[in-house]
């Protein structure tokens, strides 16, 4: 937990040894009040140095003990002795010093960043030695420190707390940082350190902190994908992709470029027409260029080919197809792709929620056939959806988790089918939204509700981002608006359910979102940001709302939360019980970074089991049986199921799924 050395017989090298990151565990901390006490009381030692083991310096407080109940010795007494010692102390940093590592790092009298301790200890003593010549060791202590106080302090502080409220809505711990920083600058440094140990403790018992640190864990146990063959992310070896291409130079196909080509992948892209090719062409340099002048680095163009021809990809380790999302279009460019690419070549579609086992069924190799779902812009969003169909081999799936890795995406493995976990979850939650129209809300008043909830978009803004067309040509193919419907439908139902037909009716006057500068906002003009309220939306509702008898009634924020986000969960629920995610962690971190749920709250799930799932069974039973035309109310049988057994911890879910059918 802390080695402790004796070097060179006068300097004392105390070595946190906690992996992965030398985290303070309470052992740790323990240890290091040992092993400073003593270096303090031996009289042969002159000085110390705290390092980590690994290339870690230390990653602050161990959060999987978060969990339980606190316990060993507390961290701030510990600080207090290394930095009232009478012996120089030394941090010699390597990698990560993190919250409380950071904080260790700062009562050391001195710190020396990127050094390998084990090899030039005795050059660190020296140096401190000089240093000490020259300046007493009470000079290096932090608390003794002034903090310098600006005479605006108050409205600094007050320009800052805006922004923070404006940027991380309804978080609690940035505006304690403000509040701490105020302490430091106003107080002795005594009065200050008591304020932000309130501060935290304040912090350290609320549920964000919970939820935050549910995050962390969620985040990193979901590269951790397993197959029901008992193949999973520890047993697989990935193939390493040198050489990929892309087809289609849309948004998608740009952002995917981009991403392949800035951690060093060579990449062919491949457009239908010459035009089209050139236009993609002098996007992705241009993006590129501006990535790569941000980050301080050259751009990597010449890793960059354009063409017109498939034949070009015979030798490419991988594929991404990015065309329009038509399956006939991507099934006839899977067949040429099995024609013209080697036998061993992967081939993946970045389709949003087509049928990932139609397209590898038109293949001479559907084990090589895996759906990587970007999201848009894909070289800036976070979030990699690998669709594991039912035929992807384990080789397949582990060669796409890590190459999203390798592109800093934090990659989910899912199940096959529509809309696989992010869209599928996305229609229940959007249906809602417009059933609250129907009945008398504004599109402004529930993206106010959303937003205050935490999300950095409400759905009707992000829906005019995203465009509205999109969705209206997926009803109209799947025959629920347009000449297609069948005529037997009764006025806003399709297929015995209720159906809204107001988006449809906002499409069918050309608003199709921001891009024309219309949509269920208006914007100042095509492709502006801006949204303010239209009076025409407003009549459009009126008019509607007549037209069918409907008596608009006042909608609480409360109704439009537990109705929006109480639907999509139960959406999670079902997702969980048809095996489509292996678990509530995964569906959680595809809405964090794919969606723009407030990561405060932990995700959909998450978010349903700190309501109580109780409450949140008891609430969708009401809303089902006030809205019985509506089955996406209705509480699924697995969020009965967690009610009956107690309301297990999130983390836990996962035993009462196991029996349940799995894709993965
Ligand atoms: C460190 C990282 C930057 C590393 O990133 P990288 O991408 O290289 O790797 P991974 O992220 O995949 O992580 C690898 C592996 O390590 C696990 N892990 C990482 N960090 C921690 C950690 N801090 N604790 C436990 N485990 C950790 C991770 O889960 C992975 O595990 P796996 O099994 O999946 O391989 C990056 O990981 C990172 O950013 N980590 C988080 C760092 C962080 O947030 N640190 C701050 C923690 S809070 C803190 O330090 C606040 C302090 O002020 C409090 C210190 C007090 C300590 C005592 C506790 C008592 C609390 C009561 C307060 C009373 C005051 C008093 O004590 O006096």
């Amino acid at each position: 937990m802390a080695r402790y050395e004796l070097v060179k017989r006068s300097v004392a090298l105390i070595t946190l040894t906690n992996p992965p990151v030398n985290a303070l565990s309470s052992a740790v901390r323990h240890a290091m009040a040992k092993s400073m006490e003593q270096a303090l009381n031996d009289p042969k030692v002159t000085a110390v140095v705290i390092c980590g083991e690994n290339g870690r310096f230390c990653g602050g407080a161990d959060i999987r003990e978060f969990a339980g109940p606190l316990r060993g010795p507390p961290l701030v007494p510990l600080l207090d002795a290394i930095e009232a010692g009478e012996k120089p102390v030394v941090a010699a940093i390597e990698g990560v010093a993190l919250g409380g590592g950071f904080e260790l790092a700062l009562v050391c009298h001195y710190c020396i960043a990127h050094f390998k301790v084990n090899h030039f200890v005795l050059k660190i003593i020296k140096a401190v030695g000089m240093s000490r010549a020259a300046k007493p060791l009470s000079s290096r202590r932090v608390s003794m420190l002034t903090t310098p106080c600006p005479p605006d302090l108050d409205a600094l502080l007050e320009v800052v707390t805006m922004e923070v409220k404006k940027k991380a809505r309804g978080v609690m711990a940035p505006l304690a940082c403000i509040q701490a920083v105020r302490a430091a600058a106003t107080m002795p440094y005594s009065k200050g350190i008591k304020r932000e140990s309130e501060l935290m403790a304040t912090l350290f018992n609320s549920g964000q902190a919970r939820a935050l640190q549910y995050c962390f864990f969620a985040q990193r146990t979901a590269g951790k994908w397993t197959l029901p063959s008992g193949a999973q992310w520890n047993n697989s070896k990935p193939r390493e992709i040198r050489s990929a291409a892309i087809i289609g130079l849309g948004t998608m196909g740009r952002g995917i470029v981009v991403s392949l080509a800035r951690v060093g992948i060579s990449v062919i892209a491949v457009e239908s027409e010459k035009k089209l090719l050139e236009t993609g062409k002098q996007m992705v340099i241009g993006m590129l260029e501006r990535d790569a002048k941000r980050r301080g680095v050259s751009a990597s163009l010449n890793l960059l080919k354009f063409t017109l021809s498939l034949q070009d990809l015979k030798d490419v380790d991988l594929v991404i197809e990015a065309v329009f999302e038509d399956m006939a279009l991507k099934k006839r460019v899977f067949q040429e792709l099995s024609k013209v690419c080697r036998p061993a070549t992967l081939l993946c579609t970045n389709t949003s929620g087509l049928d990932v086992d139609a397209l590898a069924g038109v293949t001479d190799r559907p084990h090589l056939v895996v759906g990587m779902h970007f999201f848009s812009p894909a070289h800036v969003m976070k979030l990699l959806e690998v669709v594991c169909g039912p035929r992807s081999s384990s080789e397949t799936i582990a060669t796409a988790m890590s190459l999203g890795k390798r592109m800093g995406k934090v990659s989910v493995a899912v199940g096959n089918c529509p809309g696989f976990v992010g869209n599928r979850m996305l229609k229940p939650y959007m249906d809602q939204a417009t059933f609250l129209l129907e009945e008398g809300a504004t599109p402004e008043q529930i993206d106010k509700a959303l937003e205050d909830f935490g999300f950095a978009m409400g759905v009707f803004r992000m829906s005019d981002l995203a465009g509205l067309d999109v969705g209206w040509r997926i009803r109209k193919e799947s025959g629920l608006t347009g000449p297609d419907v069948d005529p037997k439908n009764p006025p806003r139902r399709r297929h015995g359910r209720r159906y809204c037909p107001i988006p449809d009716m906002v499409c069918e006057q050309g608003r199709f979102g921001q891009k024309t500068g219309r949509g269920w906002y208006m914007y100042d003009k095509p492709g502006g940001t801006n949204a303010k309220p239209d009076p025409l939306i407003q009549n459009l509702l009126e008019m509607y709302r007549s037209r069918y008898a409907i008596q608009p009634r006042n909608i609480s924020d409360q109704e439009i939360i537990e109705r929006c986000l109480f639907a999509l969960a139960n959406e999670g629920f079902r997702i969980l019980e048809d095996g489509i995610a292996a678990r509530p962690e995964d569906i959680d971190v595809i809405y964090l970074f794919g969606y723009g749920f407030p990561r405060h709250r932990g995700g959909p799930m998450f978010y349903a089991s700190m309501v109580g799932l109780e409450r949140v069974l008891e609430r969708l039973e009401h809303y089902h049986q006030a809205h019985p035309d509506v089955p996406h109310l209705e509480p699924s049988p697995l969020l009965k199921k967690l009610v009956a057994c107690g309301s297990p911890s999130v983390q836990t879910w996962r035993e009462h799924i196991k029996t349940m059918h799995s894709h993965l």
